[in-house]
């Protein structure tokens, strides 16, 4: 059996720097992608205009193919006029990472509030706001515990670890689709019920990507497996299920804004597609921890993509949504909607009842290991 599916896109990518970048950006394209919604974490965080198109120039030279859309940080340094100046240059969207939550997010934020005129300008203009949904763990330590301390002290905690940390997120995403309605915002990598519901409770200005390992793991899957840890972490079987059951979901036409009835109910919920969240590490990063620093966070799975989604999205019946999971929907939250000619030109994939065995690690400077690595995989790009 062949299926064929217009331009994939990658709503939420990471194509890191350096020799790293040179080794993962090509994989987009490699894993059956047109189009790379990249995420702006690098060292030091992509935070001006200026950066944000230096960056783009870098990864259309490693790969031309690919059209990139680019993302600001969002730290203190960010100002009204910045947003107008990346809007104007085409820069789609501000990523915000809650600080300490995962990698690269020191320098990210504290307090929504504090970004009010920020997300005012971006209002304005039409960008989209990216959030990281978690809030950042407070969990009594070790060493505090063994100091004496008050039950007062015990009250203000509030019990936040990496199970509970996007549930206790979704408030600051009502309050800020409240704040600001007409703000395009993304829930990015969605891993509980709580946030689907979170999602689908808002207007159609809120969207959510969900990745292809969330489809995949839950929390007894990264537990002791350090290549299955991201953030946020797989939680329990019933969130997997809430995950899986959106991209099932035909609606109808009056809730699809202006996708047309067959699409809509092929298609799943409108305002879920896939974001990767495709994280390469350095091997070693991944494989080896110390007391005091734990594994990288971050799954890698470009290099697979299409064929690793088609494979999940066939094991739990979902395959005739694939198409406007891994296309149609995210292009159309984000306006990139297909051409008549564009849409001729389809990425085919074929499936092996037998499966194909998924490379074990890519390296040229940097050894990275891949999502499901060794692990069959039904399905292979055989034409794009
Ligand atoms: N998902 C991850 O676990 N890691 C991402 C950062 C992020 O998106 O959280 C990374 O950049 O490695």
């Amino acid at each position: 059996m062949e299926l064929s599916v217009s331009s994939p896109a990658d709503f939420h990518v990471h194509l890191r720097q350096g020799a790293l970048s040179e080794l993962v950006a090509p994989h987009v394209r490699q894993g059956g992608f047109r189009l790379a919604y990249v995420m702006p974490n690098l060292q030091p965080p992509i935070t001006t205009t200026e950066q944000a198109l230096e960056y783009k120039a870098n990864l259309q030279k490693i790969d031309p193919n690919v059209e990139y859309l680019m993302t600001l940080y969002l730290s203190p340094s960010l100002t009204p006029e910045e947003i107008k100046k990346a809007a104007k240059a085409g820069i789609i969207g501000v990523k915000s990472y809650p600080r300490g939550v995962t990698t690269n997010s020191d320098g990210g934020i504290e307090s929504y509030e504090t970004y009010y005129p920020i997300f005012e300008a971006m209002q304005e203009n039409d960008m989209v706001l990216n959030l990281h949904g978690e809030v950042p763990s407070d969990a009594v330590n070790v060493s505090q515990h063994s100091k004496r301390r008050r039950f007062a002290d015990f009250q203000r905690e509030k019990n936040i670890h990496v199970i509970n940390a996007e549930p206790q997120f979704l408030p600051h995403l009502f309050k800020l689709h409240e704040a600001f309605p007409k703000l395009r915002i993304v829930l990015e990598h969605a891993t509980t019920r709580a946030a689907v519901e979170a999602v689908k409770s808002c207007g159609s200005t809120v969207a959510c990507t969900i990745t292809a390992h969330h489809l995949f793991l839950t929390v007894d899957d990264w537990a002791g497996q350090s290549w299955n840890y991201c953030k946020p972490v797989a939680k329990f079987p019933d969130d997997r299920e809430a995950l899986r059951s959106v991209i099932k979901e035909g609606v109808p036409p009056s809730s699809a804004n202006s996708i047309s009835l067959q699409t809509s109910l092929l298609a799943g919920h409108p305002r879920f597609f896939l974001g990767s969240d495709s994280a390469p590490h350095p091997a070693h990063t991944k494989s080896t921890s110390t007391p005091d620093h734990g594994c990288a966070a971050g799954v890698y799975t470009s290099p697979i993509l299409l064929p690793l989604v088609a494979h999940v999205l066939e094991s739990f019946g979902a395959l005739d949504k694939l198409e406007g999971f891994v296309s149609t929907l995210g292009r159309h939250f984000y306006n990139r909607q297909l051409t008549g000619e564009e849409t001729s030109k389809k990425v085919v994939l074929r499936q092996l009842p037998e499966g194909i065995k998924v490379q074990e690690r890519y390296s040229t400077g940097e050894n990275v290991v891949p999502f499901w690595a060794g692990k069959l995989i039904r399905w292979k790009i055989v034409g794009q």
